[in-house]
């Protein structure tokens, strides 16, 4: 499959905290999922791809751009679509007049086909009916729809998204899934957030970061199977647990070491993302 999105050896620095550490990767048409605990640096990598910050090493290209000059750096920013973790909505305006504020900032300077655009994006995220209600009236999953819209105008190649479905209940949830889904056909999205369940459910690809560092790059499935033969079944908590718990039907569910005779369980991807960041401490900590 085409490379879209590359970076290589991405470094940057915040007094003693490094939050990106030698970051390369490659991107490819369709959603993948960014994973990593509080402060791992998701954040960050997004606003550097983004060009909203600047990395103190390394580079990368945004469909063949390469933002290091400041032609291509407006080149990655007309084909770049950006989702931050607090959007800056502004609550007196309407969802018309955000996102059309927004298409003025991406340069749609033709006031017609602007409209036409904003009015399109609207539709795409189901709020055509609600254009014209401020902001400050609409719900939480839909003023986050206002932001998709608004970074998806323009139709950009490259879509970054922070942590999206934050604060969201299961339905408006369900719904942003779709739209992410939708988004990420022939478009290359980068979805940072803290639900396995959505990148299980979305991803056709997912990367794992600790402390500023890529520890995982490769398939959902790839990522379920570190857990293989790891998780299983007993009826106190396992010695060998790195977490363990007792489920509704009353035995525990452990993940970590299993004894010999262990009754296996079926991993999920939450099981092999929260081994791969224990086994990354356990080797930091040898
Ligand atoms: N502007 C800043 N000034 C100083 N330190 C920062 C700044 N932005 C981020 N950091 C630090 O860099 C590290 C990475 O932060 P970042 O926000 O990228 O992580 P994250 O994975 O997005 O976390 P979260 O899931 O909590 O949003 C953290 O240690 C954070 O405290």
């Amino acid at each position: 499959m085409t490379t879209t999105v590359t970076a290589s050896g991405l470094g940057l620095r915040y007094g003693g905290t490094r939050a990106l550490d030698d970051v390369s990767l490659r991107l490819t048409p369709g959603v993948t999922g960014l994973l990593g605990p509080n402060g791992a640096g998701k954040t960050t990598l997004l606003r550097v791809l983004a060009t909203a910050v600047p990395a103190d090493r390394g580079s990368f290209t945004v469909l063949g751009h390469d933002p290091g000059t400041s032609r291509g750096r407006h080149q990655v920013r007309r084909s770049l679509g950006y989702l931050p973790q607090t959007p800056g909505l502004h609550p007196d305006f309407s969802a018309f007049e955000f996102v059309d504020y927004v298409a003025i900032l991406k340069e749609l300077t033709d006031r017609t086909a602007r409209h036409r655009e904003v009015r399109r994006v609207l539709e795409e995220v189901d709020l055509g009916d609600v254009r014209g209600r401020r902001i400050k009236k609409l719900s939480g999953g839909m003023r986050q729809r206002v932001a998709l819209a608004a970074a998806l105008v323009g139709d950009p190649g490259f879509l970054v998204l922070d942590e999206p479905t934050v604060g969201l209940d299961p339905e408006q949830r369900m719904r942003f899934r779709e739209l992410i889904a939708g988004a990420g056909e022939g478009r290359t999205v980068l979805l940072s957030t803290h639900q396995t369940e959505d990148v299980a459910m979305l991803c056709h690809r997912v990367l794992v970061m600790a402390r500023g560092r890529i520890l995982f790059a490769g398939t959902p499935a790839e990522l379920t199977a570190r857990a293989a033969g790891r998780v299983w079944s007993s009826t106190e908590r396992a010695p060998g647990a790195k977490a363990g718990w007792r489920t509704g039907t009353g035995s525990f569910r452990n993940v970590g070491d299993p004894p010999a005779d262990a009754e296996l369980l079926e991993p999920t991807l939450e099981d092999g993302y929260l081994l791969t960041l224990d086994d990354v401490s356990a080797e930091a900590a040898a």
